[in-house]
Order: structure tokens, then C-alpha cells, then sequence
């Protein structure tokens, strides 16, 4: 809707009215069209201001109109017949002015903005491009370079920034509406042929080819597979080198090709998803918005390894004190010169003073006193994390959170070492944890809603998208993961490289294949981990272990030293130690044929699809196991967790959206074939969960939920 009213005798003002972004959905289209007529005809109106209600402007089109039959007037003519408009119309931009709103403002002929306003095309991260104008008003208005990195990003700039370009003609720390009003009536009356962006010739760049062809390149490096931003360069370059009309012409015909994509579908579905796993749920029946989180004013991470490292700066660049305790005096002096680097190297990259007093450090445990909540980051072992939950519970004053940062060890047995088990949760964060988004909060069976709700809130605080998981081995995605590398190795055992089953996953869209991946992690980690549960035995090279299928290559490596990265050897040779570049290995290929003849294993030609199908369907049938045993509550919560926590790339949605996107029925047929193959791998044996959903008519992701319910309600 849009609402519109007269005010300081001669300007009319229109109001989007769309709670909660005053997105463009057709009744706020249609609203715009009759109001803007009104104040067209209304005499004594001599200039327009359109604002949004509740101090936002626009964050563009409906995106959830996208999936029905498009209906109510078109954008593009709309906001052409605002541009053509016979008095000033003027955008009164506040909170954010996005997509389609942004290009509402560009249709105006002036536009104020609120000092705290946030303007951007983020099109390309909904698959799309700013197809109703955009693409073609905003190189016209600053310049190919600048409008190349706004839509192939769609990052969002702030009202200052979208001054310095030239987006806005105003800044306000008033009120905008007012401002806007001000401004309207001294142009009233003003020609406004010079204020029509769509007829501005597009400024000339001195060597367009290079130019589009830098970006270009750029983009096809950084899109890994994503066809959005390929089409957002096209369409820029359309607006460079041909007219207008024939420009908007080009901006449509690519637009088409988008709009109906798997991967805008994908990275739709991908944006609720996000929004979805704020409104968290737990079996019980707890829930985001009937839990209240207890107020958390200092904190404490205990443990200065990498992973506490990053965590006491993430929490330093949120704002909050932290204590951190490292027993460990040497470690101790180490982690603060390395956290106070990170903490003035980020101040540097956002403008702003180091945090650096918020973080104090200390040796002892008795420090953490006052403290409201507390992260353990120890080392990855249980008996060592349980001695300090016991003491962590008897020096933190009554009501204190105690989290660990554990990535998959059981938060039951540590909440069991505390007097208050219900304050105990996991708080999973993903290395580098002051860079990466994902925190998985694992609750354990006595976890409480209120100790969830305080985690998630802290989450949000430092910027993370938080998902709220139950407690398993590995919890969501370690739990998948474990399923991903192992089927790796098996791979490698059946005639494969390191080489090509990377570049297999690389080509999919992830950032590294798994064993690049592995390198960079260090394969030590995963060797003590199976050590501990004596699957892993030095000098063993069984390749079946507690009666199942087992991969000792890892372990070998281990054996040899080849930790990765780190030691200069791992799955691929590197120059030096620490060195980041990975080179192919004759050394490895030489091992594994070693290897195979030693087993008695004929090498076979693997293609990408049995790589792609034999690392992903596996994760995929334990998403669906995880989603049975309730772990998670959603295929949302698996699927942004792979997103942003593992590299799956967005544009495929996640891998369960992959799933329903291949096709259920397919991916059972697959995983059946492969169990088939492989009898002593368990886990490839598909899950009741994919079967039930493939036997109803493989639903839409978005309705896995009520099957779930159905069969919880039925168990
Ligand atoms: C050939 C066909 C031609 C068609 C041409 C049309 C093309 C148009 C291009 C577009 O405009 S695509 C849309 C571009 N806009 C965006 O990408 C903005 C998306 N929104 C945001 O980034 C944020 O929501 C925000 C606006 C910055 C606000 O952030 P905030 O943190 O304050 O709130 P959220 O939790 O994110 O959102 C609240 C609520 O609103 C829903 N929502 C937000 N934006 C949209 C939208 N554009 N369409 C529909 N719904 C939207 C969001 O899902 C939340 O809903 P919930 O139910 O409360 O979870």
C-alpha cells in the first residue's frame, strides 16, 4: 500500500506502507501508481516526496512474490513514469533503500538520505541483477568502475559513501521526511531535464575492453559457478555502450535467463533460510520468541589457542569486555601480542580505534568470578575439558553461562561436571572464529531455553549467524563432514587423486577441495581425534575396523609426519612449512599405488559425477538422519550451516536444497546403487526420512517440516 497526503501547502508526500521493509509487493506497486497520479493531477501540489513508513524506505521488490505468477503494475514502467514526471519527485530515504527501492530512488529526480540510511543492488546475491532500471541508471549517475563493483557485490554503502559517489544529493542527521520536504519545495518549479538519469550518456571510461574484461575475469574467479554476476557485468556493459532504451532491452533479456535459474531459487530460499534459523526451536517446545535471554555484560574465554584467540577478538569487536585465562604463561604473552595485531589490524580495516581494553589477560581461573558468561576454547580433549568445567563451576558466581567451544564432544558430560547443567551449551565457532559467520549453538538434553536463547543473542551481538542444534558426535556439521572426507579416501584407495577429486569439488563451487582443505586444517586433528577412539592404531593399515569399511591413508600420512600445511607435506607437497600453495605430489601418487598393491585394490578410472555424487549424496542421507533424529530442526538450519560454516556454495542452496534441486527419488536411486557397491559402509544405506519424503511425491524443501512433524508425532 501506499499512502498519500499533502503537506506544507504544496507538497505532496507518499508513504510506502509495508511492514517490516515496506518491501514492493503489488499492492505497494499499484499504491504507488494511484498516489503519484494524484499528486500529478492535484493542482496545487508542486513537488513529491516519497518516503517509507517506520523509517525505512524500501528493501525492494517481494522476493517472496517471485514464486507465484507476477501480477499488479510492472517496476519498470512505474518508475519510468516517476522520471518523466512534470514536478520534482524526491526520495526520502531512511534505514535501508535496496533493489528495487534503490531503484525507485534512481527513478526520482533528487534524493536525501538519513545519515544512518544504507543504499545497494544486491540483486546478484538473489541470483538476479537490478533489472527494473538499475543496471542502467547507476553507471549514467557515477560511473562504470563505481556501479561495477556496487551491483556485481551488491554490497550495501552508507549514506556518506553514497555521497562521495554521487547516489544521493543529501545528507541528514534530521528528520529525513522533513528534510526531504524542505528540499522539495525549493526545487519546485526547477527544470528537470537535467535530472533524469536514464537520459545522462554514460561517462567514458578510457579502455572499456580492458576494463570489462579485468572484471570480468575477476568475477568468473570469485563466482565459482554463479551465473548472476557474470550477467550483472553484461548488463553494465550494455549500459556503457548502447543507448538507453536498447540498454533496458539487454537488462530484461538477461534478466529472464535469471530470473527462472536453480541458483536464484537457490539463493532466495537461501535468504529466508538465514532469517529461518533466528526463529529457533527446540524438541521441547522452547522457542526464540517465548525464551528470554539472560543479560550478558562481561565475559570470558578460557583457553588462547587459535580458537580462543579468535573468539576474545570477536567479542573485543562487539563491544563487550573479555577475561581471557590461558594457564600457560609463555602462551599467554604470545596470544596477546598475536590478538592485539588482530584486534588493530581489523580497527584499521573499519576505520575505527583498536578495542584494545577490552581485553584483559590472566593466568588464573579465579579471575572469572564476576563473569556472565564463560567459552571454553581448551584443548579438544574430554578429560581436560571436564576438570574445567568442575572448576569453572565452582569459582563463576551463581547464574554464569558455561559454553564450550567444543566441535563435537559431547556438551552433556561437561554440563554433568557443573552444579547448574542447565546453563551449560555449546557455543561452536568455525576457524578463523573473528572472521567466519556460523556459530552452532548445541544444546545438550538439560540445556535450558534460556541459556540457548542468551547463546544466540550473543551470537547476533558479534555479527554471527547462529543456528541452534542439538547435541550429537560432531553435532550437524562435523557430523556430515566426517562422512564427506571419509568417502574422499575411499576414493583415493579406488584409483583417484588428491588432485582430481579436489578439482571436482572446486568445480561444484566450493572454495577448496577436501583434501586442500585438509592440508589447511591440519591432518593431526582428525588423527588424535581417531587415536582416542582407537580406530586409528599406529603401524595398522586394516582397511576394516569395528566391522566397517575403514581408511587408514590419513593415519599413514600422519605417521610419516605429513600433518599438511604446516609441516610442508600432507595430501600435496608445499615449498616450505606453512607455505599456502599446494603442488601435486609424486611422492603421494607413488604411496597410494604402493598402497592399493599392498591391498590387493585395482586402480579404476573415477569420473567427476561418482566423485561429486560419493562425497555430497553420503553428507546429504545424514542431513536427512540428522533432520530424523531431531537434531536439527529444519533443512534450513543444515543448509545455512553448510553455507556459511563449510563453504557450500550459496548459489546451490545448501545440501539439502541441492537435494530436492537433483531430485529426491534421484538421490536415493544413487545412494541405493552405492550401498549396493559398498555393503561395508553403513551410513551410504538411505535413510527412512529420504525414503518416507521420495514415497509422498518428494515434496518442496519448505514442506520437509511438517513431514518431520508427522513422523516425530507418529514415533
Ligand atoms: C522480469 C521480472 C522483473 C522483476 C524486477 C524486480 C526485481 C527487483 C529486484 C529486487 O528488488 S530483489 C530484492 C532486493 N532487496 C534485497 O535483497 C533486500 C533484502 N533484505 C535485506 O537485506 C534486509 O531484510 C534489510 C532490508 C536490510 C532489513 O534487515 P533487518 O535485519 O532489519 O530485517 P530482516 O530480518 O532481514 O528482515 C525482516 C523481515 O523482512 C523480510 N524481508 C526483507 N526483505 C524482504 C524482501 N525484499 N522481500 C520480502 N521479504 C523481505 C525478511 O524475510 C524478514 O521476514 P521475517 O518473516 O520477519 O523473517
Amino acid at each position: 500500500m501506499a499512502q498519500y497526503s499533502r503537506i506544507s501547502g504544496s507538497v505532496g508526500l507518499i508513504t510506502l506502507k509495508n511492514p517490516p521493509v515496506n518491501a514492493l509487493s503489488a499492492a505497494v506497486r499499484q499504491g504507488i501508481v494511484d498516489t503519484v497520479e494524484k499528486a500529478l493531477c492535484d493542482p496545487q501540489v508542486k513537488s513529491v516526496v516519497i518516503c517509507g513508513q517506520d523509517g525505512v524506505f524500501c528493501g525492494g521488490a517481494d522476493v517472496k512474490e517471485f514464486e507465484k505468477s507476477m501480477s499488479g503494475p510492472p517496476l519498470i514502467p512505474m518508475i519510468h513514469s516517476i522520471e518523466c514526471a512534470t514536478k520534482p519527485m524526491v526520495a526520502a530515504i531512511e534505514g535501508s533503500a535496496l533493489g528495487g527501492g534503490l531503484e525507485l530512488a534512481l527513478g526520482c529526480h533528487y534524493r536525501i538520505a538519513h545519515s544512518k540510511a544504507r543504499l545497494g543492488l544486491p540483486e546478484v546475491t538473489l541470483g538476479l541483477l537490478p533489472a527494473a532500471g538499475g543496471s542502467q541508471r547507476l553507471p549514467r549517475l557515477i560511473g562504470v568502475p563505481a556501479a561495477l563493483d556496487l551491483i556485481t557485490t551488491g554490497r550495501h554503502v552508507t549514506a556518506a559513501e553514497a555521497l562521495q559517489l554521487g547516489i544521493v544529493d543529501q545528507v541528514t542527521d534530521h528528520k529525513t521526511v522533513d528534510a526531504a520536504v524542505k528540499f522539495a519545495l525549493s526545487v519546485a518549479g526547477k527544470p528537470l531535464d537535467a535530472r533524469r538519469i536514464s537520459t545522462y550518456p554514460c561517462p567514458v571510461v578510457t579502455d572499456l575492453d580492458a576494463l570489462f574484461e579485468d572484471v570480468m575475469q575477476k568475477v568468473r574467479q570469485s563466482a565459482r559457478g554463479a551465473i548472476a554476476p557474470i550477467a550483472c557485468v553484461q548488463a553494465v556493459r550494455a549500459a556503457a555502450t548502447l543507448p538507453y532504451t536498447r540498454g533496458m532491452e539487454r537488462e530484461k533479456e538477461l534478466m529472464a535467463t535469471l530470473f527462472t535459474s536453480g541458483q536464484a531459487r537457490a539463493l532466495q530460499y537461501n535468504f529466508f533460510a538465514q532469517r529461518a534459523v533466528g526463529k529457533w526451536r527446540m524438541p521441547s517446545g522452547a522457542r526464540w520468541d517465548t525464551s528470554t535471554p539472560r543479560p550478558v555484560h562481561k565475559v570470558a574465554v578460557i583457553g588462547l589457542g587459535t580458537m580462543g584467540r579468535g573468539i576474545a577478538v570477536a567479542l573485543a569487536q562487539a563491544g563487550l569486555p573479555v577475561v581471557t585465562v590461558e594457564a600457560q604463561e609463555k602462551q599467554l604473552m604470545e596470544a596477546k601480542r598475536v590478538m592485539s595485531d588482530m584486534l588493530k589490524r581489523g580497527a584499521k580495516r573499519r576505520g575505527v580505534a583498536p578495542p584494545l581494553d577490552k581485553i584483559s589477560y590472566s593466568s588464573n581461573i579465579q579471575d572469572l568470578a564476576d563473569v556472565d558468561l564463560v567459552i571454553e576454547a581448551v584443548f579438544e580433549d574430554m578429560d581436560l575439558k571436564k576438570k574445567v568445567f568442575l572448576q569453572l563451576s565452582a569459582v563463576c558466581k551463581p547464574g554464569t553461562l558455561l559454553c564450550t567451544n567444543t566441535s563435537g564432544l559431547d556438551v552433556d558430560q561437561l554440563a554433568s561436571q557443573t552444579r547448574n547443567p542447565e546453563l551449560v551449551v555449546g557455543m561452536h565457532f568455525f576457524a578463523p572464529a573473528h572472521v567466519m559467520k556460523l556459530l552452532e549453538v548445541v544444546y545438550g538434553p538439560r540445556s535450558s531455553p534460556q541459556a540457548v536463547a542468551t547463546a544466540m543473542q550473543l551470537g547476533k551481538k558479534m555479527g554471527k549467524i547462529s543456528v541452534a542444534v542439538g547435541n550429537c558426535r560432531g553435532f550437524v556439521g562435523n557430523r556430515m563432514l566426517k562422512l564427506y572426507t571419509e568417502q574422499a579416501s575411499f576414493l583415493l584407495e579406488e584409483g583417484a587423486t588428491p588432485d582430481l577429486v579436489d578439482r571436482a569439488i572446486e568445480e561444484f563451487g566450493f572454495p577448496m577441495g577436501v583434501f586442500r582443505m585438509s592440508d589447511l586444517s591440519g591432518l593431526d586433528i582428525g588423527w588424535r581425534v581417531r587415536k582416542e577412539m582407537k580406530l586409528a592404531v599406529p603401524g595398522q593399515s586394516a582397511r576394516i575396523r569395528e566391522g566397517r569399511r575403514y581408511s587408514p591413508l590419513g593415519d599413514l600420512l600422519c605417521e610419516q609426519g605429513r600433518f599438511g600445511q604446516k609441516t610442508g607435506r600432507g595430501w600435496y607437497r608445499y615449498n616450505k612449512p606453512g607455505d599456502r600453495v599446494a603442488h601435486s605430489d609424486p611422492w603421494l601418487h607413488h604411496f597410494l599405488e604402493e598402497y592399493r598393491a599392498q591391498h590387493g585394490l585395482v586402480a579404476r578410472r573415477i569420473d567427476q559425477q561418482e566423485i561429486l555424487e560419493r562425497c555430497l549424496y553420503p553428507m546429504i542421507n545424514e542431513g536427512f538422519r540428522i533432520l530424523q533424529d531431531g537434531i536439527a530442526a529444519g533443512p534450513e538450519d543444515i543448509d545455512v550451516i553448510y553455507v556459511f560454516g563449510y563453504g557450500w556454495p550459496r548459489h546451490c542452496g545448501g545440501p539439502m536444497f541441492y537435494a530436492s534441486m537433483v531430485g529426491l527419488e534421484k538421490v536415493l536411486e544413487r545412494l541405493e546403487h552405492y550401498y549396493q557397491a559398498h555393503p561395508d559402509v553403513p551410513y551410504l544405506q538411505p535413510c527412512s526420512l529420504l525414503r518416507r519424503l521420495v514415497a509422498i511425491g518428494s515434496p518442496p524443501v519448505q514442506k520437509w517440516r511438517e513431514v518431520i512433524k508427522n513422523l516425530h508425532s507418529q514415533l
